[in-house]
């Protein structure tokens, strides 16, 4: 399987972004939204030196965006709510890369994909919930096979360490990585280390994977 970006979302603590970052993971992302149970509240004492830093907001203003982007350092900014294209447009003229987040229940959900062509390094598909991200629980990822646009995608909701066989068994041609949350932790905010490794080591060793 082609090497897949990994991005682990919704850390909180300096020793545990540590000993996640050793994992040789690609984007370690933190959450900017105040009813998040993962909302950063305060900076942690490390932060990410290799892994890219991703912000995850939710209808933030951008004055907010372009304070925590200038505060954190961030590589990527992640929209993950109603964010509109002229939004996104208006945050790129600032210099900002994009990760821009779709909530996926329904064939239809997919139509609005396309007026964001252009303003993203990448879009993330996540499982439809009212609190907007982190559910822990995966939609159908076969309705990702109607997706004919050439911006790649991050596949994201409820990946779990018993995702492996599903993962390496979903194709398509723009699936540019996958992003780990809720279904790693041990407390909100709070990552299983030794899990994600496992579950990594499954991922890239190609071995075994039980389910
Ligand atoms: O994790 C959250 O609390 C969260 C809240 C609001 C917006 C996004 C959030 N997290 C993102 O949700 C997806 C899926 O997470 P999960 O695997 O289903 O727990 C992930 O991309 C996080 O970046």
């Amino acid at each position: 399987m082609a090497s897949l970006i990994i991005k682990v979302c919704g850390m909180t603590e300096a020793e545990n972004i540590r000993n996640v970052e050793q994992l040789d993971v690609d984007m370690i992302g933190f959450i900017f939204y105040p009813k998040s149970p993962r909302c950063l509240c305060e900076m942690p004492a490390y932060l990410p030196v290799h892994a890219k830093r991703v912000g995850v907001f939710v209808n933030e203003n951008k004055d907010d965006i372009l304070m925590y982007t200038d505060r954190f350092a961030l590589d990527y900014i992640q929209l993950h709510g109603n964010e509109s294209p002229e939004y996104c447009r208006s945050l790129c003229n600032n210099g900002l890369h994009l990760i821009k987040a779709f909530s996926i229940a329904h064939p239809k959900d997919l139509a609005a994909v396309s007026a964001y062509k252009g303003l993203c390094d990448y879009y993330l598909f996540d499982t439809k919930t009212p609190q907007y991200g982190g559910s822990g629980n995966q939609f159908d990822w076969n309705l990702l096979l109607r997706y004919t646009g050439m911006t790649p995608f991050l596949l994201s909701g409820g990946i779990n360490p018993y995702s492996v066989k599903a993962i390496r068994e979903f194709h398509h041609p723009k699936l540019a990585g996958i992003d780990i949350n809720s279904r790693f932790e041990t407390a909100p905010g709070k990552k299983d280390v030794e899990r994600i490794g496992k579950f990594l080591q499954e991922i890239r060793g190609g071995e075994p994977a039980g389910k």
